[in-house]
């Protein structure tokens, strides 16, 4: 089906005349906003927009003539023409991303420590670049990860093309434009202070039609699949995508004080505000930062051990329970508010549910090894992807722990959060990107192998080091800062003033800066590996004592 429409590309099919259509209104829309607002957020973000309509324009142009004069058709494996190009970018774009937001975290790490880095300039104050750096890590480089991963996984393991030949490039750089409307509009100061869901009214317009794209592109593809099981890495991401567009939507919905303007109000007040906002922030944890990355865990672990996974049934039981605990777990964001206590409870008692579940996944891609333990030796991609499993099982038994009441009374508002979150956010997600990249990228590029594994291994050791310093310190400086604050004297007046608790906290931020500092230069290294192979280069005098792993095959359907 794919292909022929690849080989009757003489004339403007109706998708590229439908698109056509869409970004010639879209451009005008664009140029009526510009030039209509008085607000020069409004304008720049209306220029972004008409450029990428133009470009799109040109592309589609492109795209058609150079298919008028097409050569050979490109080499296919299994006898399917995946779509490769894609993903090729997807990883590049990743790979930028992340840099960005790894450097971003240095930064407001490092403005935490020694104010005077905020420099005075307001787009450069901590404050603008905080919501930055979580929308770069979170959104652009997990994002693109997860979207990049999805298209490979789902092709692979359902045999067949991925759908539509505009719509996954339009999903692609479509994202890459909400990226950019995001993180400029922080700069500029435009947010509407929902944290993981900062931008305005007509950025989330446009993620929302990005993302009904990439749903469609996803189930089309699952639909024409040529496998008659759905392998269960495409159940991980198919509830990443649904259910991060139910989250957005619900949590976006806002009323824009008029077209011209960058500003909402929110359709939600007071604390049913607060509870659907957590509701998303949770479950953007659950669903984006957890689920998403599940999916990738159960396809590139096997693939890379060459190993089926430990157990599918335990695979299917792990995920309804996943999905279903996760949903109702917001509240413990919410500890101690004027949200209701049965709802604060509820919160706390889904979330010790969770670790169930939680653990059921860990011990699923752990357990996929068995037999191939000394893979962890030979190869620093799999001990990469494992210890990322391990990231994994500690932080979401941290979470429950932190879930109970008397425990959140202590943890809350502190350092420890913060560390929670970077224990998932660069041992969970970052190992687990990292290694599915190092797969990835000699498979897409047809190389053997990577440049060099050895720079692997210097990538993995120079970020566990930057991750371990990262969160002891932040468990230090967290539980610290808890007990200065809730500290009495015998007059039961308060032992320390606050400023006394910022002061005590200074080292542990140089130490948590430093960290970041190593876990930025480890994706440094990746980066330079990375363009080295894509060139095609192997490093002299490597010794290659790991079998690369071959790609195209579905390595573990259903042992049943
Ligand atoms: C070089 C690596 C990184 C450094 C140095 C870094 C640093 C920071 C800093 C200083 C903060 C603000 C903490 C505060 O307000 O007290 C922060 C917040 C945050 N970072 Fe990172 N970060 C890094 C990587 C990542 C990655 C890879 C992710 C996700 C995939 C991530 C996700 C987050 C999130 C979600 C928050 C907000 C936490 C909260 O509000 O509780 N970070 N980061
Ligand atoms: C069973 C799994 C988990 C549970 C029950 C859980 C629970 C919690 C709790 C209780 C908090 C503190 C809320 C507060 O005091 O404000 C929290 C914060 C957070 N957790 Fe988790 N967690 C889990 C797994 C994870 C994972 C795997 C990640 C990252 C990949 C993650 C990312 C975060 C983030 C980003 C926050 C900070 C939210 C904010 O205030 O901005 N969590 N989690
Ligand atoms: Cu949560």
């Amino acid at each position: 089906m794919a292909a022929s429409k690849e080989a009757g590309a003489g004339t403007f099919g109706a998708a590229t005349l439908g698109v056509g259509a869409a970004f010639v209104l879209g451009a005008f829309l664009s140029i009526y906003i510009a030039a209509k607002t008085h607000e020069a957020a409004m304008a720049t973000h209306a220029t972004f927009f008409l450029l990428f309509f133009v470009f799109g324009l040109f592309a589609l142009g492109k795209r058609h003539f150079d298919a008028l004069e097409r050569g050979p058709a490109p080499q296919a494996q299994d006898g399917v023409q995946y779509s490769d190009g894609v993903i090729r970018a997807g990883v590049i774009a990743t790979l930028f991303w992340g840099i960005a937001g790894f450097a971003v975290g240095v930064l407001i790490a490092f403005q935490l420590a020694f104010p005077v880095l905020n420099f005075d300039v307001s787009w450069l104050s901590f404050g603008r670049l905080r919501p930055l750096h979580t929308s770069a890590v979170i959104f652009a480089f997990g994002g693109n990860a997860l979207i990049a991963t999805s298209f490979y996984a789902v092709q692979r393991t359902c045999k067949t093309r991925l759908a539509g030949d505009i719509a996954p490039w339009f999903v692609f750089w479509g994202y890459q434009l909400f990226i950019v409307l995001a993180a400029t509009g922080y700069l500029m100061g435009v947010t509407q202070s929902k944290e993981y869901a900062e931008p305005e009214w007509y950025v989330d317009l446009w993620l929302t039609i990005v993302w009904v794209v990439y749903l469609l592109v996803f189930l089309v593809t699952l639909a024409k699949r040529r496998e008659p099981h759905i392998y269960v890495a495409n159940w991980f991401y198919l509830a990443f995508i649904v259910t991060i567009a139910m989250l957005h939507i619900g949590n976006n919905l806002s009323i824009p004080v008029s077209l011209l303007s960058v500003k909402s109000y929110t359709f939600f007040g007071g604390v049913q505000d607060a509870l659907i906002q957590w509701w998303y922030g949770h479950n953007a944890v659950g669903f984006f930062l957890t689920a998403g990355f599940l999916g990738m865990m159960y396809y590139f672990v096997p693939k890379r051990a060459e190993r089926p996974v430990y157990s599918y049934r335990l695979s299917i039981i792990h995920f309804w329970a996943l999905i279903f605990l996760y949903i109702w777990a917001g509240p413990h964001h919410l500890h101690f508010t004027a949200l209701p206590d049965w709802a604060q409870t509820l919160g706390m008692t889904f979330s010790i549910m969770l670790w169930m579940p939680s653990w059921g996944g860990m011990i699923n891609g752990l357990m996929t090894l068995s037999g191939a333990w000394d893979k962890l030796r030979t190869d620093p991609v799999i001990r990469m992807l494992v210890v990322s499993i391990a990231f994994y099982g500690m932080s979401t038994f941290e979470g429950p722990v932190m879930s109970i009441k008397a425990v959140n009374s202590l943890s809350h508002y502190t350092d420890w959060t913060i560390g929670h979150v970077h224990s998932g956010a660069l041992g969970w997600v970052g190992f687990v990107s990292f290694g599915a990249i190092y797969c990835l990228v000699p498979w897409l590029w047809r190389r053997k192998e990577l440049y060099s594994l050895a720079l692997v291994s210097w990538h993995f050791w120079v970020a566990t080091l930057g991750i371990v310093l990262y969160i002891t310190s932040m468990w230090v400086s967290g539980i610290m800062q808890g007990l200065m604050w809730r500290a009495y004297n015998d007059l039961g007046l308060l032992e320390y003033s606050f400023v006394e608790t910022v002061e005590a906290m200074h080292p542990f931020y140089i130490i948590r800066g430093l960290g970041g500092v190593l876990f930025l230069l480890g994706a440094l290294i990746m980066v330079y590996n990375v363009y080295r192979t894509i060139r095609g280069d192997v490093r002299q005098g490597e010794k290659l004592d790991a079998a690369p792993a071959g790609s195209g095959q579905i390595i573990a359907t259903p042992a049943e």
